[in-house]
């Protein structure tokens, strides 16, 4: 069975993360995501990352660290998931998202409502936050 490949990126700023809100009309729609989105053929995923959350949010981010890789079952695919930290690239630039990403602090990160995939990720960012 096929299985999609997918990058996403956890983007911290002094103790908080980008997050945005998947649109109605696609799979999840409107569950809170963090930036990221499908791997092209042979694009490695630390490269989908930065790609994906300039695309998204606007922003250059550089990948910090490899953070957690699951698969997941939905119903409309199987997903290989890649999840990177990452910090803008520039820590002195411009880092106002593109909405409907914003900043949101890690205490409130999770309580929002995520898809099922990212269940262990939030744990292990709330317990083990990036110091960026
Ligand atoms: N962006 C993002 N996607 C997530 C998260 N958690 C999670 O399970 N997903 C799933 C939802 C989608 O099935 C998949 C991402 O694919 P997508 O459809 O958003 O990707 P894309 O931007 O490349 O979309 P497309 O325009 O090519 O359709 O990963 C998350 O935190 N962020």
């Amino acid at each position: 069975m096929d299985i999609t490949r997918v990058a996403i990126g956890i983007v911290w700023r002094g103790g908080r993360v980008l997050v945005g809100r998947r649109s109605q009309d696609v799979p999840l729609g409107g569950a809170a995501e963090f930036p990221g989105g499908k791997c092209k053929p042979n694009e490695p995923p630390a490269a989908t990352v930065v790609r994906e959350c300039r695309e998204e949010t606007g922003l250059r981010v550089r990948v910090a660290g490899k953070r957690h890789r699951c698969k997941h079952q939905y119903d409309h695919g199987r997903l290989e998931l890649h999840f990177f930290d990452c910090v803008i690239a520039d820590p002195d630039g411009d880092a106002e998202p593109r909405p409907p990403f914003d900043w949101v602090d890690l205490q409130t990160v999770a309580d929002l409502d995520f898809p099922e995939a990212n269940a262990m990720v939030l744990s292990m960012i709330v317990g083990s936050p990036l110091d960026a």
